[in-house]
């Protein structure tokens, strides 16, 4: 029975745009998350290099667009569009995209696709519908028309440069108008493909080299030298130096933590949220693989993972447990502790969209309390005259300098250190903390704190 109904669910979404369709349901659906889903999809189809390529672009550009296409199908049908056929709805937007985004694909190709698609789902008078109202959208594309900025600002940016309601308003009462419009527009900017060397395998000097044998285009990162820049988004994870541990696919501003703890050889670090061991990787590189690191995470098929990446990168200092981190009790004591915490991920919008969409205040403020418990507890792990690096790849105050903030007033024996010699002043903020923009410097947002345990 569940075989059929596989088989049945396998025939109804064929191909590029009825996979987008499929996952685009359950990101709508489910609070899964869009990575995860298609990632899973991805490993169970048959499909080229080029339609996986095409699959990726259409979900991420859906939803990356939502809230502009979604203002316009709402104008165009008849009805309440937000209450259409999940099928309909994922159709028209899928379609939509392809017209508004994609020049790759002629308009009448991207419709015909999504009439055959809800001709075959959900029959001929939702096919009749879905044809009507792309036609009728193509037929005026040039003469959409938003709110009206001027008597709705909020509506006009959040349907414009489709964010939701919330941050749009958050967001302009912070930057103000002219820098939120820069950071939407940067949010919706294709993501770029950074990696860092691993020079426990080679050095940055060999694997540019390599990058040029294969005429993959890059630039050096632009705060700190371990990063590169892959000029076109390719799939690099093919190439066999990916394999070998040459390096690792990571935005520059998950390089900062690492640089605050001031690492050396032989000493003892813990790394308290560890999954899937990107910094956990870099920590290792710096220490030369020597001492001791100590990699916690909650779930064990995050650190399965973790420990798949550590392999590839020919790490070999690192212990791994599956624990609660509050839970975690150790007497030594830690060198170095870095608390990379769970977050609202808002700093990755261009890498992850659907975030904007699924995560809202309460969650911010919710995943802010947790944070303050890691790091209470963080600071119960490191030495005296240690270092605690407190990070996260967000860009809301509550989840960053907040934290600390309250940390440093409950916590006298600590100090904030705010000196910071080796990092490039354009990412260090007015409290002496690491906080990137994605508009202001063209990296994913992020935030670090080094705290120095005095007693
Ligand atoms: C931001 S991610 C860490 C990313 C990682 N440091 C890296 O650079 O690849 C946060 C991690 O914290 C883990 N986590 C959340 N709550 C935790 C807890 N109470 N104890 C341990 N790990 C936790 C999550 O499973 C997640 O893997």
């Amino acid at each position: 029975m569940e075989n059929s109904f596989e088989n049945l669910s396998l025939n109804l979404y064929q191909g590029v745009r009825g996979l987008a369709v499929k996952i685009l349901n359950r990101v709508d659906r489910t609070d899964a998350y869009l990575d995860k889903l298609l990632e899973i999809e991805i490993k169970n189809s048959q499909l080229s290099g080029v339609d996986k390529s095409l699959l990726f672009e259409i979900v991420h550009g859906v939803t990356r667009w939502q809230g502009r296409i979604d203002w316009i199908l709402t104008g165009f049908y008849k009805g309440q569009f937000s209450k259409a056929i999940p099928n309909v709805k994922n159709a028209l937007r899928v379609a939509l995209y392809q017209i508004l985004f994609l020049d790759k694909v002629p308009d009448y190709a991207a419709v015909n696709e999504a009439v055959e698609f809800v001709k075959k789902l959900q029959g001929q008078t939702a096919a009749d519908l879905t044809n009507a109202i792309l036609r009728n959208i193509i037929r005026n594309k040039e003469s959409i028309r938003y709110p009206n900025p001027e008597e709705d600002l909020i509506n006009y940016y959040s349907a414009y440069f489709s964010h939701p309601t919330w941050l749009v308003k958050r967001w302009i009462n912070r930057f103000g108008k002219d820098e939120a419009e820069k950071l939407f527009l940067a949010n919706n900017s294709k993501p770029s493909l950074m990696i860092r060397v691993n020079n426990l395998v080679t050095n940055i000097d060999e694997l540019k080299s390599l990058l040029n044998k294969v005429e993959l285009k890059f630039t050096d990162g632009k705060f700190l030298k371990e990063f590169l820049r892959i000029n076109i988004l390719t799939n690099i994870t093919d190439w066999e130096y990916f394999a070998k541990g040459y390096f690792s696919v990571q935005d520059e501003s998950t390089g900062f933590p690492i640089k605050l703890l001031d690492l050396d050889q032989n000493q003892r670090v813990l790394d308290l949220c560890a999954a899937p061991g990107g910094k956990t990787a870099f920590i290792a590189d710096e220490m030369k693989n020597t001492g001791e690191i100590v990699a916690l995470d909650k779930f064990e098929s995050r650190l399965n993972v973790l420990n798949k990446n550590l392999n590839r990168l020919k790490v070999t200092n690192v212990k791994t447990f599956a624990i609660d981190a509050l839970d975690y009790e150790d007497s030594e004591g830690f060198d170095r502790v870095l608390v990379d915490a769970p977050c609202s991920g808002l700093g990755t919008l261009t890498k992850k969209p659907d975030l904007k969409w699924k995560k809202d205040l309460g969650d911010v403020r919710k995943i802010s309390n947790i944070q303050f418990d890691l790091l209470k507890k963080a600071a119960t792990l490191v030495k005296s005259g240690g270092y605690l690096v407190y990070s996260t790849c967000t860009i809301e105050p509550e989840e960053n300098f907040d934290v600390v903030k309250k940390f440093l007033e409950e916590n006298p024996n600590f100090e904030l250190i705010k000196d910071h010699p080796h990092i490039n002043r354009a990412v260090i903020d007015e409290n002496g903390c690491i906080a990137t923009l994605p508009h202001i410097h063209g990296i994913d947002g992020s935030f670090a704190a080094k705290i120095k345990r005095i007693i």
